[in-house]
């Protein structure tokens, strides 16, 4: 817009100098130099009021390129951000994760978007392409991230956390070992036999809340697995322990995340609690180191390779949450569906059924060769198990990995936590600065109806979509499970006992047959269980199956 008038003008323009430079260019080569000249012309003589009215907006105009060369630019390419950076907006992240990161998805109507969390920034992905990026980068840490996201886990500086690169490397190693094709073979007996030795706890006949149950057998089976043998032969100091871990998932609390350093009685509860399971599992190497048994265990493994007490004492109070947490609210959610679909009990219970009749070599239980020998034929059904080669458990049991799978995909309310531990990166075409937290929700996939049509309905019978990473219910890309064969192997012996040993229904209280099995709640992201009342009824088989 020009201004005719001149005495207006020049006020106007002067008026607004410093206004119009940064914001309306045309405004300024057009009126600045009339205002300027008229103005300086009443202090100062015509000359040297001219020159004064030429240089100035000279000036102002190189000023005002430079700050536009200078000025920093919202990068292009920056997630959007959730509006809202209040500790109370985000404190939903830890406790109802799936309805905060998919709230965020609908409030930005962005794929991906980005929150602040205290002054750390964290980016929230989903889509193909940012999926494939986040499983394929190798700047993203998993454990820094789990540190700062989650801290489910036993905090131990130097023994459990902070812990150097080639330690966890060296830690990874180990449990590879540990999960031997030998070692793993040797396992299959005493797995079976422990949980045996639990089943037999349960009756023929009765309830059991399978959260509680199976999480305890699974706890048992990882301490022989990973741990050591005379803890896992103790049965009081494995409720113990399966206690203490219990704790460090009760008092983790979104203050004892965010605020780990504050002493709030929960963090004292988790200090606590640690403190007590490194004593138990420091004990039992020291004890070894002195002048033990020699035992056939993953403890014995590590003192022979002559690996740090710490990281020894380390890799056991670690592993055992990772490995009996996942697995036992696996094994939780497989009995649960399996007492809800009979047809997949019956199918699972065929698939071994036909591995005994191949493999067994043990006779057959007859209530007419041996009538004393009711009802404790699980013995002899776990010895038949047992001969059962490891090749068979791995390759020749489809239906058995298509139950863990699909209890997984419906089941694992999981968000991979990473720390991008480089410089910037770009993840499905956004910037994530180094240092950034990045959050990718599983959901994303599993729950996807273009890859699960009717995405809630149980279904081993599902076919695998070929689109990458379109299941990573044991991860994906960089970050596999790495102990994904023994939890497997465990998840399945397990089922292969309960399906042939017992016949299993989903129950309410009052013991009438459920009509609809409970949903996985999705914002449990720590122990995954159910909080509502429902039980499994269990009748015991063998008579039936052993005739
Ligand atoms: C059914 C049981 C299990 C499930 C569903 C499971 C699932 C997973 C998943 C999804 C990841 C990747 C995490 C991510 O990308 O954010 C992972 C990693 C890992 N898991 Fe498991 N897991 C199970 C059992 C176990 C067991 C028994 C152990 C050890 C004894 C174990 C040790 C690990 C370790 C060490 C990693 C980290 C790998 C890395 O840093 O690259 N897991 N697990």
């Amino acid at each position: 817009m020009l201004c005719t008038d001149p005495k207006k003008s020049d006020s106007l323009a002067f008026g607004n100098f410093i206004h119009l430079i940064s914001i309306k260019r045309l405004r300024i080569e057009i009126m600045c130099p009339l205002g300027v000249h008229t103005f300086f012309s009443a202090f100062m003589p015509e000359q040297a009021a001219a020159k004064a009215a030429l240089i100035l907006p000279c000036i102002a105009l190189l000023l005002w390129l430079s700050s536009i060369l200078t000025s920093k630019q919202e990068p292009e390419g920056k997630p959007v951000s959730l509006p809202g950076w209040s500790l109370l907006s985000i404190w939903p992240f830890f406790e109802r994760r799936f309805d905060f990161l998919h709230r965020g998805f609908q409030i930005t109507g962005q794929s991906i978007y980005q929150f602040k969390l205290l002054h750390n920034t964290v980016v929230v992905l989903s889509g193909e392409s940012a999926r494939r990026d986040f499983f394929q980068s190798k700047q993203l840490d998993l454990n820094a991230g789990f540190k700062f996201l989650s801290g489910a886990i036993p905090m131990m500086p130097g023994v459990t956390s902070n812990l150097q690169a080639r330690q966890v490397a060296l830690i990874h190693k180990r449990l590879v070992a540990a999960q031997s094709s030998e070692r793993l073979s040797r396992l299959i007996p005493e797995i079976l036999d422990d949980s045996r030795r639990l089943l037999d706890c349960w009756g023929i006949s009765g309830t059991l809340d399978p959260f509680n149950e199976l999480s305890q057998l699974i706890f048992q089976t990882t301490v022989r697995s990973i741990g050591c043998a005379d803890l896992a032969d103790d049965a009081e100091v494995v409720a113990q322990l399966k206690n203490l871990y219990d704790t460090l998932d009760t008092a983790t609390t979104p203050a004892s995340v965010l605020f780990s350093w504050f002493p709030s009685p929960s963090a004292v509860k988790r200090l606590l609690a640690t403190k007590k399971i490194y004593d138990i599992i420091n004990r039992a190497v020291t004890e070894r180191l002195q002048g033990g048994v020699p035992r056939d265990d993953t403890l014995q493994l590590l003192l022979d390779h002559e690996d740090d007490k710490m990281l020894i004492v380390g890799f056991i109070m670690g592993l055992l949450v990772a490995g009996s947490r996942s697995t036992g609210t696996t094994g939780s959610w497989m009995i649960t569906f399996l007492s809800g679909h009979p047809h997949w009990q019956a199918t699972a219970a065929g698939e071994v059924k036909r591995l005994l009749e191949r493999y067994s070599s043990h006779p057959t239980y007859s209530p007419a060769c041996d009538p004393s020998s009711q009802p404790h034929s699980l013995a002899s059904l776990s010895a038949q198990l047992s001969d059962i080669p490891l090749e068979a458990w791995e390759n020749e049991v489809p239906v058995l990995d298509s139950i863990i799978r699909e209890t997984l995909r419906l089941a694992e309310p999981h968000a991979a936590m990473r720390q991008n531990v480089g410089p910037e990166i770009r993840l499905g075409g956004k910037i994530v600065p180094g240092g950034a937290y990045v959050v990718y929700p599983y959901s994303d996939v599993h729950l996807n109806p273009e890859l699960y049509p009717d995405p809630l309905r149980f279904d081993p019978a599902r076919g695998v979509s070929k689109m990458p990473y379109a299941y990573v219910g044991l991860g994906g890309g960089n970050t596999m499970c790495l102990g994904q064969r023994l939890a497997k192997l465990e998840l399945k012996l397990i089922t292969a006992l309960l399906v042939l040993g017992f016949e299993l229904h989903a129950v309410d209280q009052a013991g009438l047959v459920l009509d609809e099995l409970p949903q996985p709640d999705w914002n449990d992201t720590l122990t995954w269980t159910l909080h509502f009342v429902f039980v499994v009824r269990l009748y015991q088989l063998l008579s039936l199956y052993f005739t």
